[in-house]
């Protein structure tokens, strides 16, 4: 293994064997700017102006130079007092404006890193929105999380600060070199000896700098997800009394997290010393021929030490590098992990020129529909249920009942086969046409924190408090409005979250009424006693039933059972 091979290894981030969250692909720069840019575009004229006053900034800083070579030579040189005053106004109103520009190039960055980053945010939740709710269930919601928060920030990073510090490098390369050689180009031409070893440390750290990124940004996602995992499951964790198998699990990937974090900074930390090292070579050789060019008169004393003083501001850019470096690898693999998510295609599209259908008579129904997971869950499945009746659907546990509720408003498409409404194939109507003539009432019946009226009303924002008093009284819910439900509706029963659930159901009003496992969980009496108010919400609509309870589906009018996603036999009362 070569020095520099060993050097590598040594400075890498450690492996982790146990990946919680996948690396997202790596991407080039330039695509990832292409893809980025049509967000920054709306601010560009905003972004363009903080641009060049990040450029104009450098000018500033090289006119102070110049006068500092002024008064080495026209004041302290010959000890004339009088001809201070001229260049110590000009150096204030240099001071002033630099001042104002660093304070406009700043202020600026900002508001258009915000502004961008609230645009980044939305498109990508608007299309987390668009994705069927099991791709969403696949992915690790604390890594999520941890991608349109950090991920984020990091482009953000590299589209405003990093492009603003390296157009300032760029105009400080440009102004300080042409100075240089008005000053002498002889001595400036040999000060580019240190380009050459320059651009081989920074191509090789900057290889290791954007691999301990990568690593860096991934378990940042890691840690989160661990966290929102057991936050979300404390009863679980407590009652399996596995807190300290998460706490271990914690500690170990928060340690892998600091362990990259600490990778990450041995690569900068060491870059910069080489970096000062190469600079300090350069500046040595210019001292030495600095020294013989004053003895034979080509240059001043105060053009001498204006020339190491451009000098060495013009290494700054470089020692900017570092930092420069990793923001830039930060944000690189920040945005591979955000457009890793924006290329998740959503499986369920709707079609251009889809159909609104304004209210369906309520007519469902399957016609040898074919759907399979990673194992079968329907084959060959037809069934209706036609409008005012009440169907129950039952079998066994895996029977594939709950995928027929989700074919019906297209949390799913079928393999083969087709769904239809009202005669319509549901592939052909707009997805909030569907989804509001068909109403569905999840298994758990999951709420919002807030009060129970706002989870009565919640997609009905028109709803009035007579409606949402009148739908829960229909449930049988003797509970206050504004009683609050908790976290996922945690703070009530399992029957009273049911009863929520419900009243919002009747309050949507749709012609097709689905309930998955409606008394799931509850003990016989509180399933018994949900069977009135199903009954009230189940009335003049077509309602599907789904169920193992055998006395709930009693009370339909039919019932479908499945066996193994086939349609077993049907009953009619
Ligand atoms: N998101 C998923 N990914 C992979 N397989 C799934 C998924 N959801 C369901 N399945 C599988 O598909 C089959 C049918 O599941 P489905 O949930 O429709 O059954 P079910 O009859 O509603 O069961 P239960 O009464 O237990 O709720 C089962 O074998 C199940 O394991």
């Amino acid at each position: 293994m070569g020095l520099l091979d060993r050097l590598s290894a040594a400075l890498a981030p450690a492996a982790d064997d146990d990946q919680l969250v996948a690396a997202a692909p790596a991407q080039r720069v330039r695509t990832i700017l292409r893809r980025f840019w049509p967000f920054a575009r709306p601010f560009r004229r905003r972004w363009l102006l903080g641009l060049l006053l990040a450029a104009a900034l450098p000018a500033v800083e090289a006119v102070e130079i110049w006068l500092f070579k002024s008064v080495v030579d026209d004041v302290l040189v010959p000890a004339d007092l009088a001809a201070l005053w001229p260049l110590a106004a000009a150096m204030a109103s240099l001071a002033l404006a630099g001042a104002l520009l660093s304070f406009g190039d700043e202020y600026i960055a900002t508001w258009v890193g915000e502004r961008f980053t609230v645009a980044v945010r939305a498109a990508v939740f608007d299309h987390l929105q668009r994705l069927e709710p099991d791709a969403l269930d696949r992915r690790r919601h604390g890594d999520v999380l941890s991608r349109l928060s950090g991920d984020l920030h990091a482009i953000e990073t590299l589209l405003l600060s990093a492009l603003a510090e390296a157009v300032q490098a760029a105009a400080r390369l440009l102004f300080f070199v042409a100075a240089l050689f008005v000053l002498s180009w002889k001595l400036a031409l040999v000060s580019l000896i240190v380009v050459p070893p320059l651009w081989f440390a920074a191509r090789h750290f900057g290889r290791l700098a954007r691999r301990a990124a990568r690593e860096r940004r991934r378990r940042s996602g890691t840690v989160n997800t661990v966290l929102e995992e057991a936050l979300a499951n404390s009863a679980l964790v407590q009652a399996a009394n596995a807190q300290a198998h998460e706490q271990a699990r914690l500690r170990r990937e928060a340690e892998g997290a600091s362990e990259a974090e600490l990778a990450g900074t041995r690569i900068a930390g060491l870059f910069a010393p080489v970096i000062n090292l190469i600079e300090l070579l350069g500046a040595i050789v210019i001292i030495a021929l600095g020294t013989w060019a004053l003895s034979s008169g080509d240059l001043t004393l105060g053009g001498l030490l204006a020339f190491l003083a451009y000098l060495s501001q013009l290494y700054r850019p470089l020692r900017d590098l570092t930092r420069l470096y990793t923001s830039v690898f930060e944000a690189t693999a920040g945005a591979e992990r955000v457009m890793e998510l924006l290329d998740t295609q959503p499986r369920v599209v709707e079609r251009p020129g889809a159909h609104d259908l304004v209210r369906a008579a309520g007519r469902l129904e399957l016609r040898g529909v074919h759907f399979a997971y990673d194992r079968l869950a329907l084959a060959d499945a037809s069934l209706v249920v036609p409008p005012g009746r009440f169907v129950a659907l039952t079998g066994a546990s895996g029977a594939g009942k709950s995928t027929v509720a989700k074919l019906a408003v297209r949390f799913l498409d079928p393999d083969a086969g087709t769904v239809h409404l009202d005669g319509h194939d549901v592939r052909d109507l707009t997805l909030q046409s569907l989804r509001r003539n068909v109403a569905l009432l999840l298994q758990d019946a999951p709420l919002l924190d807030g009060t129970i009226a706002d989870n009565v009303a919640y997609g009905h924002s028109d709803a009035t408090d007579a409606d949402v008093r009148r739908a829960l009284a229909v449930t049988g819910l003797d509970l206050d409005p504004a009683t609050p439900v908790g976290q996922k509706g945690r703070a009530l029963s399992g029957g009273q979250r049911r009863r929520v659930a419900m009243a919002r159901a009747l309050l949507q009003d749709a012609p097709v009424l689905i309930l998955d496992e409606p008394t799931a969980g509850l003990d016989p009496d509180a399933a018994r006693e949900l069977i009135a108010p199903l009954r009230a919400i189940a009335r003049d609509r077509a309602t599907l039933l789904i169920t193992h309870d055998p006395v709930l589906a009693e009370a339909a009018d039919e019932v479908i059972v499945l066996d193994g996603g086939r349609v077993q036999c049907m009953a009619t009362r």
